[in-house]
This record gives structure tokens, C-alpha cells and sequence, in this order.
């Protein structure tokens, strides 16, 4: 437990009366998956804690996305079943308290015409409506998102015009503007150079910080994970390891496995 709090450092305060405090955020009780016949998720207890960083590794078709859209309500499981905040995922209502960042959020083409004000705005789309004007409140709170990112000198950039990293960046902005409690991320990195990955990183540890956002991201790039998540957990269709990351260095390191072959 010292260890685990340790790890988090200060646990954030619950912005609202939704929950006990330091309720898990998201809860998978013994979720089963399939596609078709496959069996993809086995049995799957995870608890991610409020205020966490959970990095979720495994070998290639582990099931990490599947288990990602399982929490966003894109699959259902076929056994078991998924709370967040406390609520049983049919009954909940609230999806603006979950942010998502996709994998393939930084592919966009040179030519695509919005900016970074216009791309980051489009995350309020769910609070203010589609073709509602913005409020000055909602500018300044697309403006605070762009700067939490550090692109405010791009703010008016076509987002066609930046960096994978800074586009992944700006997607990361939208996905936080209207200030999700949980931001679930799909391999954000993928395609991004170092200094870039270094920076994302740095902004996710920020948003976790100064705004107690939970986050749970799949990645690969398990050595840059590991320096930033308070816990990792190792998928193969089954939970092998759920733990803080200083335990899961340990472990490693005891049983010598690789990341491929845990
Ligand atoms: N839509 C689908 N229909 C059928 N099978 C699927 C579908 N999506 C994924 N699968 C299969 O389910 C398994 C888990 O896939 P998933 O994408 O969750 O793994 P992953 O750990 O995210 O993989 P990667 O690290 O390669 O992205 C794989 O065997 C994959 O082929």
C-alpha cells in the first residue's frame, strides 16, 4: 500500500460527489471477450485506481485494444462485467468524464484544412452541439487545452502542417477540453520521433498531475511506459501481471523475461 501511494503521489480530489472517494475508476470483473469463436480475453480483473497511470503491454494480439474498447463501450464482454466509477457500464450516462486519443489520431494529410483551435474545439462537440457558436467560456477553455499541451504557438496552424508528435499532441488537447476525469489512449506514439515521445510523455504526466486525470494507455514502447506509469499491466489474453511499475521492474528483473516473451 506505501508503495502504491508512493507511486501516485497525492491522490487528486474528486471533482464532484460521483463515487467514494479513491473508487477504482474503471473495474473489469472477470471479463471474457470472443470474436467469433476466438476467445481474445480471458477472465479479466483489473482495477485501475483513481489518479493511476496504467500502461497496458503485451505481445502483439494480447487483446490490449480489445480490452480498451470493452471500456469504452465499443464491445460488450460475453461473461464478466465493467464498472466505471463505481456504475455498471449499461447505466452509465457520462461519457464526457472519458477522453480517448487514438492510435491513428496523427495521420492526417497536409492539405486537411482545420487548425488547431478548430480540431481541439471539435472535443466540445458533446457539451455545446453540433452547430452551436462557442461560448467565450468554451474559447478559453479550448485555448487552456492547447496550452496544457504546449502548442500555443500553433494555434492557428493547419494541423496538416505540424509533426506526428504535434499532431498527436493536439489530439491529446481535444480529447481533454472538456475535462474528462479518465483519458484512454491507444498507442499515441506510434510513429513518433524521440524528442517528440519524451514530450508526450511529459504532457500526460502534467494532465495526471495538476488535473488528477486517470490515464490507461496501451503501448509498446514498454521502456518509455515504464518511466512514467505508476502500474503496468501485462495482458496475453489472460492478466499475467497487474501491479505498480516498480514491482513489475522487479519482477522482471527476478524472472528475467522480456517483454516479448513474459
Ligand atoms: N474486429 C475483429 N474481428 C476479429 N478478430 C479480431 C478483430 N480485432 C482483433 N481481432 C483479433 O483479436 C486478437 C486481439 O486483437 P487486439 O487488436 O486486441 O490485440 P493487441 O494486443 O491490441 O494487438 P497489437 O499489439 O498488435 O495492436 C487478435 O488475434 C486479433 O487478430
Amino acid at each position: 500500500m506505501y508503495t502504491y501511494f508512493m507511486q501516485i503521489g497525492m491522490i487528486p480530489i474528486k471533482r464532484d460527489g460521483y463515487g467514494m472517494m479513491n473508487d477504482p475508476v474503471i473495474q473489469l470483473k472477470n471479463v471474457h471477450f470472443r470474436y467469433n469463436e476466438e476467445l481474445v480475453l480471458d477472465g479479466i480483473n483489473l482495477s485501475v485506481p483513481e489518479g493511476a497511470f496504467v500502461g497496458i503491454v503485451g505481445p502483439n494480439g494480447s487483446g490490449k485494444s480489445t480490452l480498451l474498447k470493452l471500456v469504452l463501450g465499443l464491445l460488450k464482454p460475453v461473461e464478466g462485467e465493467i464498472l466505471l466509477f463505481g456504475q455498471k457500464q449499461a447505466l452509465f450516462k457520462r461519457q464526457e468524464r472519458i477522453g480517448f486519443v487514438s492510435q491513428k489520431a496523427n495521420s492526417f494529410n497536409s492539405g486537411f484544412p482545420a487548425t488547431v483551435f478548430e480540431v481541439v474545439a471539435s472535443g466540445l462537440t458533446r457539451k455545446v452541439g453540433m452547430f452551436r457558436f462557442l461560448k467565450r467560456k468554451d474559447k478559453l477553455d479550448v485555448l487552456q487545452a492547447i496550452r496544457q499541451v504546449g502548442l500555443e504557438p500553433y494555434v492557428n496552424r493547419k494541423i496538416g502542417e505540424l509533426s506526428g508528435g504535434q499532431q498527436q499532441r493536439v489530439f491529446i488537447a481535444r480529447a481533454i477540453v472538456a475535462k474528462p476525469d479518465v483519458l484512454i489512449l491507444d498507442e499515441p506514439t506510434v510513429g513518433v520521433d524521440a524528442k517528440n515521445v519524451r514530450l508526450f510523455y511529459k504532457v500526460l504526466t502534467s494532465l495526471r498531475k495538476e488535473m488528477g486525470i486517470t490515464l490507461l494507455m496501451v503501448s509498446h514502447d514498454i521502456e518509455a511506459l515504464l518511466n512514467e506509469a505508476t502500474h503496468v499491466a501485462y495482458l496475453n489474453k489472460e492478466l499475467k501481471f497487474f501491479g505498480d511499475t516498480a514491482e513489475y521492474k522487479k519482477v522482471r528483473m527476478e524472472k528475467q523475461f522480456s517483454y516479448a516473451g513474459f
